[in-house]
């Protein structure tokens, strides 16, 4: 008889030096998330979770550059974007297909030494705002826009999405935003890039398969529906009627619950003083105030407290962000962590293949079709 743990809850499966989560208190590396919010930049934070450690400022430099010279996307796939029936398409299902896509433009895609293996962690790194911004613009008919060499990652990404400028206050929650999602242990998504690569398949497969991952709503896709879940509200006078009847028909409250943390996601309080800070900047302040709302009562309630998605709706719904673009902004972030992961997966591979209790039907006798009834 097999013990057979639900959703393989509390089992260890890897050992792991990228970040940790315990007793409620997140790292990367070592360094404490609420550090690291305050402080540090997203390119420092790439930097921490490939190398364990904080870049020099040298260091840091070098990988600006490089991602820097590696951001622009290959015509192919801009032009393949034009091919989609791009307004039916989730930017999610473009994302993954693109990350494979790219992988038929990488000459070094099926090498496996440690040394092009972190030359393709730059460049898809690198590549990913581009590819959510020119879906972006190619969805509305408007023209891509190139990366600028001289902004910083988030602020290339708003000015590829937007072709303006981009507000500091913009750069500032962005970046925020994505130094807090970049990595998360052994979270739904960082499993399937580790399980995808420990077979040694190549680190596209095992990006495209966490961005199918992290797509659904569970995970990653929590923040699109919570943008959904407030638009549907639509006022404050809403909230009680609309979160109680949820829960009374035990339906989920999209944002709320994780499954490791217990007293709270340390990431949320962030994200709600900056969804305090836009929405009040933009004059619409009833996004960050129902926001409060609901998890008053669903605190109060379920004693669930709001995860990383929670408050990120509000911050990007403020940033002016088409709302089916949460996500994959998310996955812009997360996806230094898979690297992270895939690139450690490989240094100390093992073949990731649990079991299943079996519970079909017992041995039966082949029948031959002309004898079935
Ligand atoms: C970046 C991220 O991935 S963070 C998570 C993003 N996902 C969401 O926000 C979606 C909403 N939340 C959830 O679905 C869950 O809390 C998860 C998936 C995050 C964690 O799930 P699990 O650890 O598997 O908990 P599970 O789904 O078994 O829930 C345990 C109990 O809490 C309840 N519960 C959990 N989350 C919620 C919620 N958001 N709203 C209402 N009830 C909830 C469940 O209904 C269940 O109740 P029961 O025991 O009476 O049946
Ligand atoms: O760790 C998890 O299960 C989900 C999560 O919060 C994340 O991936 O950031």
């Amino acid at each position: 008889m097999m013990t057979v743990t639900r959703g393989l809850e509390g089992v260890v499966a890897t050992t792991s030096s990228i970040s940790s989560i315990i007793d409620d208190t997140l790292t990367y590396a070592g360094y404490d998330i609420d550090d690291l919010a305050k402080n540090a930049s997203f390119e420092e934070v790439i930097y921490l979770l490939w190398h364990r450690q904080l870049p020099t400022a040298l260091q840091l430099e070098e990988l600006k550059k490089q991602l820097s010279e590696n951001a622009a996307l290959p015509q192919e796939v801009i032009e393949h974007f034009k091919m989609y029936p791009i307004q039916k398409v989730h930017p999610m299902a473009a994302l993954r297909s693109a990350v494979s896509l790219l992988g038929l433009y990488d000459d070094e895609a099926d090498l496996m030494d440690e040394e092009s293996n972190y030359r393709k962690a730059i460049r898809l790194q690198a590549k990913m705002p581009a590819i959510v911004a020119t879906f972006a613009r190619v969805r509305k008919g408007l023209e891509p826009i190139a990366p600028r060499q001289d902004l910083n990652f988030a602020a290339n990404f708003l000015y590829m999405l937007t072709g303006k400028e981009p507000e500091a206050i913009a750069i500032e929650a962005i970046d925020k935003a994505l130094v807090l999602h970049a990595d998360h242990e052994l979270n739904a998504s960082t499993f399937t890039a580790r399980v995808c690569v420990a077979t040694l398949s190549d680190v596209y497969s095992g990006v495209t398969a966490a961005i199918g991952a992290l797509k659904g709503p569970l995970h990653g896709g929590a923040n699109e529906a919570v943008m959904k879940m407030l638009t549907d509200i639509g006022t404050i006078e809403n909230v009680d009627p609309y979160i109680r009847g949820k829960l009374e028909n035990k339906e989920k409250i999209m944002g709320f619950g994780h499954r490791v943390y217990r007293q709270g996601d340390p990431r949320a309080k962030h994200l709600r003083e900056m969804s305090k800070k836009l929405t009040e900047l933009t004059g619409e302040p009833q996004w960050y105030d129902m926001s409060v709302k609901i998890e008053g009562i669903v605190t109060g309630e379920k004693k669930l407290p709001p995860n990383v998605d929670f408050y990120s709706a509000s911050v990007y719904h403020s940033l002016g962000i088409d709302h089916d673009l949460f996500t994959p902004i998310f996955a812009v972030s997360r996806v230094s962590g898979w690297l992270a992961h895939i690139l450690e997966q490989y240094e100390n591979n093992r073949l990731i293949r649990p079991r299943a209790e079996y519970t079909g039907p017992g041995m039966q006798k082949y029948v031959p079709i002309d004898q079935r009834g």
